[in-house]
């Protein structure tokens, strides 16, 4: 993490210091937040979570053993593990800045302090936090946190930061579910360009007409609804990154559109007769399966050259081993704070019966059934009996849509109609209990005429 977007807390009992410390940090950091009250601790990082809190050791003048300032700290680590605290005393006691290095504070200073001294050491730490954030099973970018200590997705992230300050154009591959879009965002925060806009585009959801209008723009009169002139994606993201998203099922003309918008690096609204020049970094993500892209029936080759400068693998969560636990451990603390309830533990057997599952749906599938577990559950210990899955592979055997057949489409088409039966016609949660997208469901409901 850079100084610029980080939050301090700072608390002292010597208004005197708060000050300085603001009007120091201020103009550097994102956010100075003073507290002259130790006991408004627990108050304060409820609130907020700090990168960083400067603490004084001695608050009320009178005993300098610093150790109000290691029982604070101590708080702080048990219910902010996260945050850094930086100590600071008005005495140079060796002994007591030892301590509270043991007691785990990042670092320690002496009053009085040398301001480069501060902005040294407050750099110092936010730098680590930054390398140990990547180096474990957690990528971090000011918009997003991708969970995986699984090698197959340590090996994803190494891709990823090595790509992204490039302008390489980057394919995502990987079934539905499985974090594609969160990698697509992930590669534009570590870019030059992070601070210019990131513009997703569900290219598989948009009908013919709705295409190019989308993508491209319009002038008022193009057509018969072109009140006005309207922006195109394309241009929306001028200096930053485009996404297409679903880029696997786009027809082989609307691939001829695109294929010619990428080489000239312009594109003419409709109506218009001026092209318009667009510097875009392009990221596009698929399902589909890589072989059926290489088919040139379905793909053109000279497309597929264009937009996978490199690709970005994202393996299925079957295959991800151990991040099913720590995706857990994520996404369960994640719901627990949402509908306001006490912190989990897991049961023995509540991992292992999550392992056994294949996750057809990925990543999607387990956050939902994470949620509903975590909404279901009263007590304190989640237990294997709280998960359940989609009924989405069981389904076709206990309803009157079964069917023997084990033509993939159909089956495919059984398992929707039985989940829509379900919840009553409801698109949006019929796709989230099929762990996928409302346009993929949207698309099959067209595909299958239903
Ligand atoms: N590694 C991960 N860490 C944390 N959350 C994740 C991870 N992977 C996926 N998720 C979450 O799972 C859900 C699905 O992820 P995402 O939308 O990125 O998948 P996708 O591959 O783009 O799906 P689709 O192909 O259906 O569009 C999102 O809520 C996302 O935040």
């Amino acid at each position: 993490m850079i100084l610029k977007n980080a939050t301090i807390l700072v608390i002292d009992d010597d208004v005197d210091v708060l000050t300085a410390l603001r009007l120091l940090l201020k103009p550097l950091v994102k956010e100075v937040v003073t507290e002259k009250n130790p006991s408004n601790i627990s108050f304060q990082i409820t609130q907020k979570t700090y990168d960083i809190i400067i603490l004084d050791m001695n608050f009320n003048g009178l005993v300098n053993t610093g150790n109000e300032g290691i029982f604070w700290l101590n708080k702080i680590r048990k219910e902010k593990p996260d945050t850094s605290v930086i100590l600071m005393t008005a005495y140079a006691d060796i002994d007591l800045a030892i301590r509270g290095l043991k007691e785990g504070a990042s670092d320690f200073l002496m009053k009085p302090w040398k301001n480069e001294k501060i902005i040294e050491t407050i750099t110092t730490i936010l730098g680590n936090k930054a390398s140990k954030n990547t180096k474990n099973n957690t990528l971090k970018t000011h918009s997003n946190e991708i969970i995986g200590d699984s090698d197959v997705m340590q090996d994803v992230f190494v891709k990823l930061k090595k790509v992204a300050p490039t302008d390489a154009n980057v394919l995502v591959l990987g079934e539905n579910g499985t974090g594609k879009d969160l990698i697509a965002r992930a590669i534009h925060d570590n870019s030059n360009r992070r601070d210019q806009p990131f513009i997703k585009v569900d290219v598989g959801a948009l009908t013919a007409s709705l295409f190019e209008s989308e993508l491209f723009g319009y002038k008022k009169g193009a057509f018969t609804d072109a009140r006005e002139d309207r922006k195109g994606r394309f241009e929306a993201a001028n200096g930053g990154t485009l996404f297409l998203d679903e880029i696997g099922n786009i027809s082989l003309s609307q691939q001829v559109r695109l294929l010619t918008v990428l080489q000239n690096r312009q594109v003419t609204p409709l109506g218009s007769n001026d092209a318009i020049p667009v510097d875009i970094r392009l990221i596009c993500a698929t399902n589909i399966d890589p072989k059926v892209l290489a088919n040139e029936q379905k793909f053109r080759k000279d497309l597929i050259y264009r937009i996978n400068t490199v690709d970005i693998i994202v393996p299925p969560l079957r295959d991800r081993g151990t991040d099913i636990t720590a995706l857990s451990h994520h996404f369960v603390s994640l719901y627990a704070e949402k509908y306001n309830k006490s912190a989990f533990s897991f049961d023995s057997g509540f991992i292992s019966k999550l392992k056994k599952h294949e996750f057809p749906g990925n990543v999607r599938e387990l956050q939902y059934v994470l949620e509903r577990a975590v909404i279901m559950t009263d007590g304190a210990v989640l237990k294997p009996e709280d998960l359940v899955f989609s009924s989405i592979e069981r389904a076709p055997a206990s309803t009157s849509n079964t069917t023997n057949s084990l033509n993939l489409d159909e089956i495919e088409k059984n398992a929707i109609l039985t989940v829509l039966e379900k919840n009553k016609g409801n698109v949006s949660k019929s796709a989230k209990e099929l762990g996928i997208t409302r346009a993929a469901l949207y698309r099959r409901l067209e595909k299958y005429e239903l």
